[in-house]
């Protein structure tokens, strides 16, 4: 049988898809050929931004690599741009002069970025972002640079922008409207988007229309209508996107925007069809992928004969893939008269969620903060459903149960690639999957923006149980793949700075649980103290109280006692509060200190104000107390200042955050009455010397300490003792012990490590840099009102906005 020639001309994400789609009904009738201006076989465009934030690289974004082609029986031509269609003769002309002959022709072409026509726009250092040449330019230049400006606050320049703050640039933005993405949020949503970016580093300049490029050569800065002027090495033209209708045009096929095409995707010209970005359908030229691959099946089926209702055109959702935010919006964007809206706006969170509903339908959503509900409002959204299901769904929502679990088996999970929760979990059970990769290899889903990756996780967790989470020993939760030491390194060379970037960028499954999000807190704030914003939400409740809650739901306060030294004045502070709040017991602690038992949560910070003390830190992994002996002042065999010592060290480190609680002790002789040889740094006095004994604890796994050196001087041993928590903090897993991590590491190595003039100095000096943010929490709760009211004011919140 004589193949039909197929002809592809544009090997990107539309036009391949297509071509999938044909070899997936019809393998036999077709020889097909694909032409492709760009020297890759096709590859994900949508990637780029990941590529530039960091997150992969180019050579890890190939959809179908030279083989597939092969194995395909596809011959491919990259490099090589179609120039003209003859669409009398049916044969297709490239730049190399090769003539092709078709019986049937898809042009995929895609668009063009649109360049702002303006003075200095050919200049050295001008770019759009649309290819992996654009790309690998912008990366080049980070190395060498130090100021970009992105011309567009849309979905394209705030993710080039994010990229760019990654590779170390600092970064302008520059947009015409008085709020970002306006093509896809309403005011409310596009502020609080411009906050956040703000807090990860990006500067705004808004309702700037540019005048100028400016530089001889190269970009030296932008110039403005209003006059005003602004330095860049590198501008990015982020302003939209032209389908690329050219040769279409050119070939007398019907063009407006875009190619016109009708609900099978046929021009109007015999044989010649086109999809993608480059066709316009019902007057609209999409430019995102689940169209594009919508209109793909439809062209597959078409082109392979087989019945099919037609492409009717598409629900649009969108989400930035900038690490650290979560935006969501689909359909209708703007109330008007004829909407009614349902609105949630959650200032301490900083959530937002507006629903649109005409007529009684949902009509449109955006979300901001929290996104959660995202593929259940599209879902919804193109069903016509009316608000009381969504309201009703939500309601019964709980929050211990993961989303995906009570989901229907028809909402989507992947929008880009339209595959439902029902579809995967059948290939999960029939086709024995257990990985990501392998749901992405069989459904499609995730294979694009990769956006519903933690979904399509959860549902293998749901769907298997144990069996998925065996696969992931070394992790520090099933939340992610990735071991403590990978997570760091990953932070430290992507400069993340906050939680949800992390997630986003190093692909987390979820949206994180209670054991990778106070990990990545501490993580997160140990590697960069001077810039990062304690994520208090992350924290676990006694920390975020700064209060041990306790079995009957009451609370303890512990005042910080330095040394377990106390004073006449202090004591009766604390008589007098505990009588005029009716503390139920008062106990002195295992570490010398004084807690008041049985306190509500709403007089707590009444406690605090009236004691006018430091918190005792008794809830907090960091320094707990450092306990002491009376040393020489009283005791016939001190010969050393153990009380001095013990003060001195606990107004050094008090406040630290530590991978764990931490305990000190000071003995000034081995009778050892503080018990030194237990807490995770003793000190014992000696000979005229203080001997440090490490990794010591009293507790499940009691351990006693070892010796690790021995000091002639108070400052030697404060400088070793500031060194070795130091490496501690850089070095041990959230959540780990001294006593276990010395085991782990080995007492040789951390005394190797220790042994190096120049190391100490570098920890100590890192170790002062965390010491300079701290600040008595007590004080800062009592000083913000915002914070008492939302923390200890109790305070209901509406359903839907937890
Ligand atoms: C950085 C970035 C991030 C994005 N993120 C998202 C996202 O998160 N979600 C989403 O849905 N969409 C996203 N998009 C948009 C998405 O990538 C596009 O909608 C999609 O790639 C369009 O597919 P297409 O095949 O129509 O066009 P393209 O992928 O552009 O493919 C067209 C190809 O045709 C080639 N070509 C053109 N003319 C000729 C010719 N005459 N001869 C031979 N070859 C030719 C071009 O070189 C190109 O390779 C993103 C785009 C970019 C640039
Ligand atoms: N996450 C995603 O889904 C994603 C990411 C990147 C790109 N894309 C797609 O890629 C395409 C290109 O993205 P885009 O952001 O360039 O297009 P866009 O049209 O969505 O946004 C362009 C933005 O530039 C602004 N603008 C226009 N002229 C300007 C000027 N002179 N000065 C300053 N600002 C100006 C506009 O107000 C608009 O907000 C779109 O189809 C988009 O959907 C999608
Ligand atoms: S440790 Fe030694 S110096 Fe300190 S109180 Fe006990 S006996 Fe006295
Ligand atoms: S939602 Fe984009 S790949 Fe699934």
């Amino acid at each position: 049988m004589i193949k039909q020639k197929l002809i592809l001309v544009g090997n990107g994400m539309a036009g391949v898809r297509a071509i999938e789609e044909v070899l997936k009904l019809n393998r036999e009738d077709f020889e097909i050929t694909i032409f492709g201006s760009e020297p890759y076989p096709n590859y994900n465009r949508i990637q780029l931004s990941t590529v530039l934030q960091g997150g992969t690289s180019v050579k890890d974004i190939t959809l179908n690599d030279s083989q597939w082609y092969e194995d395909n029986g596809i011959t491919l031509f990259t490099g090589e741009t179609v120039v003209s269609i003859d669409k009398e003769r049916q044969v297709v002309t490239t730049d190399k002069g090769r003539i092709e002959p078709y019986d049937k022709l898809i042009i995929a072409t895609g668009s063009n970025p649109f360049m702002l026509p303006l003075p200095g726009a050919d200049k050295e250092g001008v770019t759009a972002f649309r290819n992996i040449k654009d790309c690998e330019k912008m990366i080049e230049y980070s190395k060498q640079y130090k100021k970009a400006a992105v011309i567009g606050g849309g979905l394209l320049g705030l993710e080039a922008a994010r990229g760019l703050l990654n590779l170390g640039m600092e970064v302008d933005v520059i947009h015409i409207f008085d709020f970002l993405m306006e093509r896809q949020l309403d005011r409310t949503a596009g502020k609080l988007l411009q906050k956040e970016l703000e807090k990860q580093g990006m500067n705004f300049l808004l309702q700037k229309n540019t005048a100028e490029i400016l530089g001889k050569k190269h970009v030296t800065g932008l110039k403005f209508k209003d006059g005003t002027k602004i330095d860049a090495d590198l501008v990015v033209m982020a302003v939209g996107i032209k389908p690329n209708i050219e040769l279409a045009q050119k070939a007398g096929i019907p063009v407006n925007r875009g190619i016109i095409v009708n609900d099978y995707l046929e021009t109007d010209v015999p044989n010649i069809y086109a999809l993608g970005e480059c066709a316009e359908h019902r007057g609209i030229a999409y430019g995102l992928v689940a169209p594009l691959y919508q209109q793909a099946q439809v062209l597959a089926k078409h082109i392979c004969g087989l019945e099919d209702t037609g492409y009717h055109g598409s629900v649009l959702s969108t989400q930035l893939k900038v690490s650290g935010v979560d935006v969501f919006s689909s359909g209708k964007i703007n109330e008007d008269p004829d909407t009614k809206v349902y609105k949630l706006y959650d200032d301490w969170s900083r959530t937002y969620k507006k629903v649109l509903i005409e007529d009684g339908k949902i009509v449109g959503a955006v979300l901001f903060g929290d996104t959660k509900d995202g593929n259940q409002l599209l879902s919804l959204i193109k069903k016509g459903a009316s608000i009381e299901e969504y309201l009703e769904s939500s309601k019964s929502k709980s929050e211990e149960v993961s989303l995906v679990a009570e989901m229907a088996d028809e909402e989507i999970i992947c929008g880009c690639n339209g595959v439902s929760k029902g579809t995967i979990v059948e290939a999960i059970r029939t086709q024995g999957l257990t990985s990501v990769d392998q749901v992405k290899g069989c459904t499609n889903a995730s294979r694009s923006c990769g956006g519903c990756k933690s979904l399509v996780a959860d549902l293998l967790a749901c769907t298997l149980g144990d069996q998925f989470k065996a696969d992931e020993k070394e992790a520090i939760c099933s939340c992610t793949t990735l071991s403590r030491d990978e997570i760091v390194e990953e932070i430290r060379s992507k400069r993340l700075t906050h939680i949800r970037e992390v997630m986003n960028v190093l692909g987390w499954k979820t949206e994180g649980c209670s054991k990778c999000k106070p990990a990545l807190n501490y993580y997160l704030g140990m590697i960069n103290p001077l810039e990062y914003q304690d994520e208090k939400e992350a924290r676990f409740v006694n920390e975020r109280l700064h209060a041990n809650i306790q079995k009957d739901g009451t609370y303890s306060v512990v005042p910080r006692m330095y040394g377990g030294v106390t004073t006449s004045d202090d004591l009766r502070k604390i008589a007098d509060v505990a009588d005029k709040y009716q503390v139920g017991t008062i106990k002195v602690t295992g570490g010398q200190r004084i807690d008041l038992l049985g306190v509500k949560k709403e007089d707590l910070p009444k406690i605090w104000a009236e004691l006018d003390m430091p918190s005792g830190s008794a809830y907090a992994k960091g320094l707990r107390t450092v306990k002491t002996c009376v040393g020489e002042s009283y005791c016939r065999f001190g010969t050393q200042d153990s009380i001095g010592l013990g003060i001195r060290l606990e107004k050094k480190f008090e406040g630290l955050n530590t991978p764990h609680k931490i305990k000190l002790a000071v003995s000034a002789c081995p009778r050892n009455c503080a018990e030194s040889g237990i807490k995770d740094v003793g000190v014992v006095g000696t000979d005229g010397a203080w001997e440090m004994y490490v990794g010591g604890n009293g507790g499940t796994h009691l351990r006693a300490g070892d010796l690790l050196f021995k000091f002639k001087t108070d400052d030697e041993l404060v400088e070793m003792i500031g060194a070795f928590l130091q490496y501690y903090r850089e070095t041990a897993n959230y959540l780990e012990r001294t006593s276990a991590w010395v085991d782990r590491l080995g007492l040789e190595h951390i005394r190797d490590v220790l042994s190096d003039r120049e190391t100490v100095k570098m920890l100590n000096f890192r170790m002062d840099e965390a010491l300079s943010i701290v600040q008595d929490p007590w004080k800062e709760a009592i000083e913000n009102k915002s914070l008492l009211r939302d923390l200890y004011e109790t305070v209901k919140i509406p359903t839907g906005m937890k």
